[in-house]
């Protein structure tokens, strides 16, 4: 059996953060969060996604690599589960989708190098919802640069993120995936819809922790 290692992942304001929470605190586990306010590109990367989208994705990327790299030694070795609100794949998502071809090329060899060695999560939750559900959401939650978020971009990354794992649950058959419609599920308003989340999450869990 491995030691649980969860990874909620979906497009932006799906609520990854918050899921992850609820079963951080529902199953005593380590939650691993990324990094938002403390990135100084994401305000200019909103305002020009082409002069900024270079230092953006690598910074996203050198990040995150820290983050598992810690998370690795201090939980995962000592076998402590944890839930983050992202899977480090998520950067090939957003860096193919704001690079130019020829840097995403470079892009990707650092990835490769950087990710050879990172821990695998054992289970994914995957959120997905419309348009409308995502720009209520990112609306709701205020943050100053989403502001004039592109509705087009926000599409893209999200039919982005079904084509993305739709290949991984193909190259990748040992790890369940479990796919939440956040259209049809309130897991912040209705306590029902949380308690049955939470209860397929965990029969996800055993499943991936066999693996
Ligand atoms: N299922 C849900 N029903 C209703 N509101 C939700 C739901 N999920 C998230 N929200 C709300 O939507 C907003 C965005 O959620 P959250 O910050 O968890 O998204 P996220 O996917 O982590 O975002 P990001 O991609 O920016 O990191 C929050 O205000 C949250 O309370
Ligand atoms: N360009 C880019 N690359 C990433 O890897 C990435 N990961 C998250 N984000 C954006 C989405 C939210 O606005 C905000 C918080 O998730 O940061 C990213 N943007």
């Amino acid at each position: 059996m491995s030691v649980p290692f969860i990874t909620v992942e979906g497009p932006i304001g799906v609520g990854k953060t918050t899921l992850s929470k609820a079963i951080a605190e529902s199953q005593q586990f380590h939650q691993l969060r990324e990094i938002v306010d403390e990135n100084p590109f994401l305000n200019k990367f909103y305002d020009d996604i082409e002069e900024w989208s270079f230092q953006t994705e690598m910074y996203f990327l050198c990040n995150r690599y820290k983050q598992l790299s810690d998370i690795q030694k201090k939980f995962l070795y000592e076998q402590q589960p944890v839930v983050a609100d992202y899977h480090i794949f998520k950067n090939l998502i957003f860096a193919k989708r704001t690079l130019p071809a020829e840097e995403y090329v470079k892009y990707e060899e650092i990835y490769r190098i950087l990710t050879r060695d990172m821990p695998v999560p054992n289970v994914i939750i995957y959120l997905h919802a419309s348009l409308g559900t995502l720009m209520k959401r990112i609306e709701l939650r205020g943050r100053d640069f989403e502001k004039n978020i592109d509705p087009a971009y926000l599409q893209q990354l999200s039919d982005d993120y079904e084509v993305f794992v739709s290949n991984f649950e193909e190259t990748h058959p040992e790890i369940p995936v479990l796919h939440v419609n956040g259209d049809e599920i309130d897991f912040v308003n209705d306590a029902g819809d949380l308690q049955l989340l939470l209860s397929k999450v965990d029969e996800t869990i055993r499943k991936g922790a066999k693996q």
